[in-house]
């Protein structure tokens, strides 16, 4: 099972992700409380290394702003976390995740139609277009157009339910940011825990 832990503000919270097995880190460059520079996303890129790939979350950016901040931060991937088109994703300089909310007013099949490398599925916008720590309904998943081999899980995740989610869902990627924080802050013991009852979840099947 791979692991994204999203919201990454400060080099401890780096350091813990990559040591407890994280496959990702995300950096929010969008309107959030997680939101940081590039140049300071650079330096957490730099202090995680190679191993661990960095994905960049955008909202409606322009593109020519995400491709300065990818150059800058050294970013993997980019995540569209709001409304961008296929074309728009076509542009991008990196791999592409796609995040759609559990609402979103379009089906799986087109979803899983665009182009990109993964398919974020996340619950429903509230304060901000992500982060939201609210799950939704899993079951919705079960739709024969969701491709679980390209699906990254999001959305309310946190230690007590990761392993039902894995285990019934079985995706690709799951995501998480709330979840592993505690009063807005990542916390080690939550980052430890998610990760490997994550990766645990799969050697029970
Ligand atoms: O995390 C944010 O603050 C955020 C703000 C704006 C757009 C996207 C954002 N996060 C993207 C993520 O990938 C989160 O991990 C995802 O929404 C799940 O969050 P949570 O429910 O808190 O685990």
């Amino acid at each position: 099972m791979n692991v994204k832990i999203c919201g990454i503000t400060s080099f401890e919270a780096a350091s813990w992700a990559r040591e407890a097995g994280a496959d990702m880190i995300g950096f929010v460059f969008a309107e959030s409380s997680r939101r940081i520079p590039a140049e300071f996303a650079r330096q957490l890129a730099e202090a995680v290394g190679p191993n661990v790939k960095k994905v960049g979350v955008f909202v409606n950016e322009e593109a020519d702003v995400i491709r300065e901040i990818v150059k800058t931060a050294g970013l993997d991937y980019v995540q569209l976390h709001g409304d961008e088109s296929p074309e728009f994703a076509k542009k991008m300089p990196v791999p592409v995740i796609k995040a759609f909310s559990s609402k979103e007013g379009i089906t799986f099949k087109e979803m899983f139609r665009y182009p990109a490398d993964y398919v974020l599925i996340d619950s429903p916008p509230a304060q901000f277009r992500g982060g939201s720590g609210k799950t939704f309904d899993w079951s919705i998943l079960e739709d024969p157009y969701v491709d679980k081999n390209r699906l990254i899980l999001a959305g309310g995740l946190n230690p007590d339910n990761i392993e039902e989610a894995v285990r019934s869902i079985q995706p690709y990627a799951v995501d998480i940011s709330s979840g592993v924080e505690t009063d807005g802050k990542k916390d080690e013991v939550k980052v430890f825990q998610f990760v490997q009852r994550a990766k645990g979840a799969v050697n029970f099947e």
